[in-house]
């Protein structure tokens, strides 16, 4: 069992020169150049991820949802009670949530994995590390560092069993009623944008909550001494002082992916937050990860400029679970079909030449 810093020291940057390879094909494929448009970017990058041109067909894909609470919910930062988190993580495991209906119409895999939930829930597997879930971030620090360390371990370990056991694609899911608080203080440090544009409404907070986060958001800064600077320069404290245990854990399935040179689709604002603090941790796994969606959620936005990465699908969801990403997987697959598939130009005998 490789460790966080051995992990990132595996971790090459994509290939380049399959990257360029493909986009030389897609210009023989019987179609005027670049009229699959973003498909073929896409198709293109997981050329570069697998180091091939064609790329392999990224199925089956498994989506991870991990699951944790959040003591900064003592703040009154969700409308929801904490107890969702385990009802939520059972009717996922059980099938019956969004997540779980996108996945299975995807030809998707799902697991569920407590990382530290007020109780265990049925169907979902124990990887608790701290049973009860962080602290509250406006008190003490979220995590320790080792409790850190070990929900990242959790994610890492999720990623090298599912390409052993012959996922060609991961999809990063979580829930955890209050977990969009710690995702706005990660976003907000590790793009330098404020607080307040990439704080939203989570699962449905008020006016008065939506200030209330962003109040409690800047209360955790003061306490920890967090700056845009303190977290690029130490992403790890960063992570422990604010952020969540599916955060982290989430941050290791991202470094995972990337080792294992498979494509990460990730899914909204909390996926998307802990793909800051892996590619802060490691600049080389950017090119691994695919935006899976553009949701509602506004830190969502920050992250995708952020990294340069142009979410596949848009139809404003706020649901988390991994539901997003599990709903681009079909295009992903297309991407890499059309390379594999479509006739070129010599093949067809249809004329390439043109003005
Ligand atoms: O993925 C997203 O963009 C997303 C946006 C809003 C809410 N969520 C989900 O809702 C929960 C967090 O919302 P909240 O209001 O409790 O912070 C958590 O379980 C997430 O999975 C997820
Ligand atoms: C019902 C419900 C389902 C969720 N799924 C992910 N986060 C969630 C939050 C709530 C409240």
């Amino acid at each position: 069992m490789s460790t966080l810093v051995e992990t990132i020291a595996a971790i090459t940057p994509v290939d380049e020169q399959a990257r360029t390879a493909a986009q030389e094909r897609q210009n023989q494929l019987t179609k005027p150049p670049g009229s699959l448009g973003e498909l073929e970017t896409l198709g293109n990058q997981l050329c570069a991820i697998a180091g091939t041109c064609p790329p392999p067909v990224p199925e089956p894909a498994k989506v991870c949802v991990f699951a944790a609470d959040h003591g900064v919910q003592q703040q009154k930062v969700s409308p929801w009670p904490q107890e969702v988190t385990v009802q939520m993580a059972a009717n996922i495991a059980r099938g019956g949530a969004g997540a779980s209906v996108i996945a299975r119409a995807a030809g998707a895999t799902l697991t569920v994995y407590d990382v530290g939930m007020l109780a265990s829930a049925e169907g979902v597997v124990d990887a608790v590390v701290v049973r009860g879930g962080t602290a509250d971030f406006t008190v003490e620090p979220a995590m320790t560092p080792e409790q850190c360390e070990q929900a990242i371990q959790v994610g890492l370990d999720a990623a090298r069993q599912a390409v052993a056991d012959g996922f060609k694609a991961l999809v990063p899911g979580e829930v955890g009623i209050g977990n969009t608080t710690p995702s706005s203080a990660l976003t907000s440090l590790f793009t330098g944008v404020d607080v307040a544009e990439v704080t939203g409404r989570g699962s449905g907070a008020d006016d008065a909550m939506l200030t209330r986060k962003c109040e409690v958001i800047a209360q955790g800064f003061a306490l920890h001494g967090l700056t845009p600077q303190s977290a690029a320069a130490d992403p790890l404290r960063a992570l422990q002082c604010v952020g969540g245990l599916e955060h982290a854990a989430m941050v290791g399935l991202i470094l995972g992916a990337a080792e294992q040179q498979v494509p990460l689709v990730l899914d909204g604002a909390i996926a998307c937050s802990a793909a800051l603090v892996a590619v802060a941790l490691c600049p080389a796994a950017k090119g691994y990860l695919i935006a899976g969606h553009a949701g509602v959620e506004p830190g969502i936005q920050a992250v995708v400029k952020t990294l340069g990465i142009r979410p596949v699908v848009s139809l404003d969801l706020r649901l988390g679970e991994g539901s997003g990403g599990a709903l681009a997987l079909p295009v992903v697959v297309t991407a890499a079909k059309v390379l594999r598939e479509m006739a070129t130009f010599a093949d067809a005998g249809v004329t390439g030449e043109h003005e």
